[in-house]
């Protein structure tokens, strides 16, 4: 389980702000991070991946602080943790090298599979192939936890779906997943939970199947979201 208490992270360069007053993530539950521009979804990411300071508040994955269990994590985001100048083979060597539990013949089977030249310098991929190549690398790692931003950045529409099936066809289902996107309608049928914020605080956090069932879909919410007056706080489900 991934748990945050107190969680208060702030920028003091922006004024902007990420607080968290309790969230609790059960093992093996796949969730999206949603929210405009600038909510704060890259910043929850970052707080739980022990990135940048906390002001206040603490941040465990099975009661046991982040940093003691990166080899557990994999952190997929485009700004990417690849060296530029391998080609994903060597990429592939080397991580080999550095974390135990990475399964080199299965990344090579996903770096076949998305199709990405296993012999060309990481820097000269376009933006959807480095993404492609970092979730090869994460879902490689063989991590408990696959800590996603943006994932599907840089891809055009055949390629995200494909994408993402293949991640989802890649997981053995006990993973978490935290993913952070913008594109609401293609994640509706692969996540169990949504977080949706605003501002820095999250203003809905709901089951799927409990929306589903009260017949919304991710768009009404988060319409109802964006149209709360901040002098009401909108929280959703109401308490
Ligand atoms: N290094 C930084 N210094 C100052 N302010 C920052 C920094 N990084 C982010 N912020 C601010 O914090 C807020 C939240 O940013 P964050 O990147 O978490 O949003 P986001 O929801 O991931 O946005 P997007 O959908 O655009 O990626 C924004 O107001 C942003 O300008």
């Amino acid at each position: 389980m991934i748990e945050l208490k107190f969680v208060d992270q702030r920028y003091p360069a922006s004024n902007a702000l990420l607080y968290v007053n309790h969230l609790a993530i059960p093992k093996g539950e796949v969730v999206g991070i949603l929210g405009e521009n600038g909510s704060g979804k890259t910043t929850l990411l970052k707080a739980i991946m022990g990135i940048g300071e906390l002001q206040n508040g603490e941040i465990t994955i099975e009661g046991r602080p982040v940093t003691a269990q990166y080899d557990r994590i994999a952190f997929i985001t485009e700004e990417g943790s690849y060296l530029p100048d391998l080609t994903p083979e060597k990429y592939g060597r080397f991580l080999a090298d550095y974390f135990p539990r990475f399964d080199q013949a299965r990344y090579a089977s996903l770096v076949d599979a998305y199709e990405l030249p296993a012999n060309r310098k990481i820097r000269t991929f376009s933006k959807g192939q480095k993404m492609k190549l970092e979730i090869c690398a994460g879902l490689a790692k063989r991590a408990d936890y696959l800590i996603m931003d943006e994932p599907f950045v840089g891809k055009d529409i055949f390629s995200r779906r494909d994408s993402l099936n293949r991640m989802i066809a890649g997981l053995s289902g006990e993973e978490t997943v935290l993913l952070t996107t913008h594109l609401i309608d293609e994640i509706e049928n692969v996540i169990d939970r949504a977080i949706i914020l605003h501002k820095g605080l999250i203003r809905a956090d709901i089951y799927v199947d409990d929306m589903r069932e009260r017949g919304l879909n991710l768009s009404d919410v988060m319409l109802e979201v964006r149209n709360a007056r901040t002098s009401h706080p909108f929280s959703w489900p109401a308490e």
